[in-house]
């Protein structure tokens, strides 16, 4: 009881009534009345903790609230890939306030254009435009309509049209009206239609599998300090059409002509990038190229030829064969037309033997070239294969980085000596234009890759054969957009402000660490206001 009541009179010490301990209180309370300031001290102390604590929760409040991520305004583009066998339509979309980060655009609709490429309406131009109507309104299911004035679109067309034009420049010029008078109706907002370069289709299809690949910015990872774990090397692009072919990579090496030489400055780096498109290297006019060869072969009306499966025929003419600018300059075997049926051998080395007769390998005016005496630095670094690269090898099941090259020959090998009734009935679905050729256009790849360009057992692992990356297509088509659209800036923009979810997450982190100093400052200033059970 005196223990309670001495602790009573420590705490107010106010005038004591108790005698007895008059001494010890005297002690306490002489303390407590000659430091009056300290507690007057402490209550201020007390106070700003509890408004510096208030502010710091009201700074969280303001910040989560007004730091909230926009929102979200996409952009939409469209491309189509007007090629020598079909077209394509592409739409692409992105996040608008990110559009210079790099693989940020990404492909969000394929629509295949019904029947053949544009350049095959020569005959009735006006067919061509309307041949891409369904799949520009596809797109328009595709894009919000509120979007649909803003939204770019594109229209490049290739070999195909590169050939009609060397044919027939105007009928050429009358196929290119009738598309844009389609796409100029369309609610989109119209950005052209024109025939693209070799070049560029070269450098357009490397800047696609590069920016998709995330190679042009260095990602910052604690990984990046190993030098094995760099991501600074690029890809080079093979693209394998129809009508023709393109390689394009980046050499260290003097480029000996400037048409094969493109620089690029992307992201703050700069490139000295090869390319060579060849025209009439594609796979549908080099199998021409191989017909046209192999014409002497045909004995009362039946071309037998190497490189179809045993068993398989085709009706066709010379006047069909020789329509192509690519065989006309060939010595024709007869001026009169002559209808024909190919019969198929599935004769490998046959095969292989008639196509390298299409490549020239003995004439370089070059230090170093790849055939037809055009120039090629050595190859250098990695390569991506897409396009009908990658159908062929695909259709092979050698699309894979494990299939060597001995592999591969051994797989076109087996697959060309096959019966045609058998290859039909394993695989019903495959269009049959794609399913007979997969014999000729597995080693016509062979050959281009390795008496082209030089490719070997050794660098063959080098190549990937690539159909889509995280979703996109490897093609021409997205770099198009992106270089059109100024979405790849020469130089690295300034590093991004925090993101909301870093923001937030460090502002909520700092709070709670001030909280937890101020906590602690209080505790270590603050005098215990009443003396412990065990001092009296
Ligand atoms: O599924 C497929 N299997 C085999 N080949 C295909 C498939 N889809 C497209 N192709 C081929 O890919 C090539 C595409 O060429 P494209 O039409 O782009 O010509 P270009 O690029 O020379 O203008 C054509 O030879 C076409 O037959
Ligand atoms: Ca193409």
């Amino acid at each position: 009881m005196a223990g309670l009541a001495t602790l009573h009179v420590v705490c107010l010490p106010k005038k004591t009534e108790r005698h007895h301990t008059y001494n010890l209180i005297a002690t306490e309370y002489s303390k407590a009345i000659a430091k009056p300031k300290k507690t007057w001290k402490r209550k201020v102390l007390c106070i700003l903790g509890v408004f510096f604590a208030l502010a710091i929760v009201a700074l969280i409040i303001t910040a989560v609230m007004q730091n909230k991520p926009l929102p979200k305004n996409i952009k939409y583009g469209i491309v189509l890939d007007a090629g020598s066998s079909h077209t394509s339509l592409y739409v692409y979309n992105w996040p608008a306030e990110k559009e210079n980060d790099t693989g940020v655009v990404k492909q969000v609709e394929e629509c295949k254009v019904e029947g053949n490429g544009i350049s095959h309406y020569f005959q009735e131009p006006v067919k061509a435009g309307l041949s891409i109507d369904a799949c520009v309104t596809r797109a328009q299911q595709v894009i919000p309509a509120n979007q649909h004035k803003e939204t770019p679109i594109y229209l490049g067309a290739t070999a195909g049209m590169r050939l009609l034009r060397l044919n027939n420049h105007t009928v050429a010029d009358e196929v290119l009206s009738s598309v844009e008078n389609s796409l100029r109706s369309s609610p989109f907002d119209f950005q052209g239609a024109r025939i693209i370069t070799g070049q560029e289709e070269g450098a357009y299809g490397w800047i696609t599998i590069n920016y998709l690949l995330k190679n042009f910015v260095e990602e910052s990872s604690v990984l990046n300090l190993l030098p094995s774990f760099r991501k600074t090397e690029t890809s080079g692009a093979l693209d394998l059409g129809g009508a023709s072919t393109q390689i394009t990579f980046v050499s260290d090496e003097d480029i000996e002509t400037q048409e094969n030489t493109l620089h690029f400055r992307l992201y703050g780096k700069s490139y000295n990038v090869y390319t060579h498109s060849y025209l009439c290297y594609g796979k549908d006019q080099a199998l021409r190229l191989q017909l046209v060869k192999n014409i002497v072969n045909t004995r009362n009306g039946t071309m037998w030829d190497p490189c179809f499966n045993p068993g398989y025929r085709r009706n066709t003419s010379t006047s069909e064969l020789y329509s192509s600018p690519c065989v006309s300059q060939h010595t024709r075997f007869t001026t009169t037309p002559v209808n024909f049926e190919i019969k198929g051998t599935g004769d490998y080395q046959l095969c292989k033997a008639n196509i390298q007769s299409i490549f020239n390998v003995s004439y370089c005016p070059y230090s170093q070239c790849s055939f037809n005496g055009i120039f090629q630095p050595v190859l250098q670094g990695k390569f991506g294969a897409f396009s009908a690269f990658y159908f062929v090898m695909d259709f092979l099941k050698v699309a894979h980085e494990k299939a060597t090259l001995e592999d591969v020959k051994e797989r076109v090998q087996s697959h060309c000596s096959r019966p045609w009734d058998q290859v039909k009935a394993d695989f019903p679905k495959i269009k049959t234009k794609y399913l007979s050729e997969y014999c000729f256009s597995g080693v016509y790849i062979l050959s281009l890759l390795e008496l082209g360009y030089g490719f070997n057992a050794d660098n063959w692992k080098e190549i990937s054969f690539l159909g889509k990356i995280s979703g996109s297509d490897a093609g021409w088509t997205l770099g198009y957009m992106l270089n059109l659209t100024n979405m790849i800036p020469a130089e690295l923009p300034p590093s991004p402000p925090l993101s909301h979810g870093v923001y937030v997450g460090l502002m909520v982190f700092f709070s709670v660490l001030l909280l937890f100093i101020v906590l602690i400052c209080w505790l270590g200033f603050r005098k215990p206001r009443c003396l412990q059970k065990g001092i009296i």
